[in-house]
């Protein structure tokens, strides 16, 4: 049988790649920060290598795993955050493209919230995020504590999800940075955009009056 490769599915990683130059671009992938990746099917994602630098990346830095993670070609190595890209496809098989982002702001306003979640309200920008439909709602975005163990992470994600369909389509990891996803890639990029605009909202709210806390 012939194993399937990443450049079979050109116009994907083509999306893909245009996404992460857009996150790229405004600057919230530094130092080879950040992974990125999209459900092709059932049984496979498109996932960026490890250690790649985001802002330049091409064809060659995507390659193909199975649904639980694992490389389909045992000689590549995947970002080193995709068991938690493969939980999340698990939990929810509406996901299509899942993006991971290391912002100064979300990497600072989530080491500044010690609860379990950055509560945003009073945004017209909230709206930008699948399921919300006023300013005057909480968009509760849960912060989970960074660890290097990511098969934990993902254990401690899939623990929190909720049962009803009420899930914010994003999760912060302290001090660490953004996970977005949504139906496709432009939906996720989308909620990457909208959130990294609160997060900075927030955050310049808080410079303003003073209150870090
Ligand atoms: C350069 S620090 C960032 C990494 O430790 C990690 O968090 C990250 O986002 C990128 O890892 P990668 O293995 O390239 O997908
Ligand atoms: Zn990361």
């Amino acid at each position: 049988m012939v194993m399937p490769q990443s450049d079979d599915y050109p116009a994907l990683c083509d999306a893909l790649l245009d996404t992460i130059g857009r996150i790229a671009a405004r600057h919230w992938c530094p130092a080879t920060g950040g992974n990125f990746s999209a459900r092709i099917d059932d049984q496979l994602r498109l996932i960026t290598r490890s250690g790649r630098d985001k802002t330049r990346l091409s064809r060659a830095d995507l390659m193909l795993c199975d649904a639980r993670g694992k490389a389909l070609n045992p000689a590549d190595k995947p970002s080193d955050e995709t068991a938690l890209h493969a939980r999340l496809y698990q939990l929810d098989s509406r996901i299509g493209a899942v993006l991971h982002t290391h912002s100064s702001t979300a990497t600072v306003l989530s080491r500044l919230s010690h609860g379990s979640s950055l509560s945003i309200h009073g945004f017209e920008m909230q709206k930008a995020i699948h399921g919300q439909t006023s300013h005057l709602d909480a968009l509760d975005v849960p912060i989970f504590d960074n660890t290097q163990d990511i098969d934990a992470l993902a254990e401690r994600v899939a623990e929190r999800w909720p049962a009803d369909a009420t899930v914010v389509p994003a999760l912060l990891v302290r001090g660490h940075g953004l996970y977005a996803w949504g139906r496709d890639l432009n939906e996720a990029y989308r909620h990457v955009e909208g959130l990294e605009f609160l997060f900075e909202c927030v955050w310049q709210e808080r410079l303003a009056t003073r209150d870090l806390s």
